[in-house]
């Protein structure tokens, strides 16, 4: 990620939207986030319009169903080793970001999250530009885990990293020194 920052935007701006095109490896680690450490592993209950037969089954008219979207986040046949950190399974042999119909933190069909464009671009421009800014760095033997706390939910259980300047003491970018 800071080899891609590096070459696209340098120690001397913001990450802004317009670059978000460019950072094809960027949009995968974010892509890959939003598969494994993904906020709403099931939907809101939802009811069935109308009759649905899927493999067999009848589902009738008026029942209520939850959606569980981490089934297909986690599936290991459209992604390989599900439970691994894998940013590369989103990007081509040429490096570029391919588009993944499976990957649907937000849900798909007429109640999709009516806050995802925001969303996608709030994750986008505070971890590029955090990514850009400093280095994190675990404690020794510390890794923070990957298993979730258990709610409705998922949060990360507590972790302690360190945010290290790339670019000395007090970083190069006006507004980015407070963080
Ligand atoms: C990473 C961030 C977010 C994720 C992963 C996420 C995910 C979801 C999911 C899975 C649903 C349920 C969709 C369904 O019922 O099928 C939902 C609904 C919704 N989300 Fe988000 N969301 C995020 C951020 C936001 C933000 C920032 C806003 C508003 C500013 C927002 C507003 C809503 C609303 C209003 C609904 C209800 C839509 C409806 O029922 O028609 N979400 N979201």
């Amino acid at each position: 990620m800071h080899e891609e920052l590096d070459r696209v935007i340098g120690s001397d701006r913001l990450v802004n939207m317009d670059d978000k095109a460019a950072l094809h490896y960027t949009n995968a680690v974010i892509n890959e986030i939003q598969r494994l450490a993904n906020i709403a592993p099931q939907t809101p209950i939802h009811e069935t319009s109308k009759d649905v037969t899927i493999h067999g089954h009848l589902i009738p008219k008026g029942t209520s169903i939850i959606p569980q979207l981490a089934l297909v986040l986690m599936d290991e046949e459209i992604f390989p080793r599900p439970e691994e950190f894998r940013p590369e399974r989103y990007l081509n042999s040429k490096g570029e970001l391919t588009k993944c119909d499976a990957l649907i933190p937000f849900s798909i069909g007429k109640r999709i999250c009516a806050g995802e464009s925001l969303a996608r671009m709030e994750l986008f421009l505070f971890i590029a530009n955090v990514f850009n800014q400093y280095k994190i760095l675990a404690p020794p033997g510390k890794m923070p885990s990957l298993k979730p706390s258990l709610g409705g939910i998922p949060m990360p259980k507590p972790y302690k990293v360190k945010l290290v300047s790339r670019f000395g003491k007090h970083g190069k970018v006006n507004g980015m020194n407070g963080i």
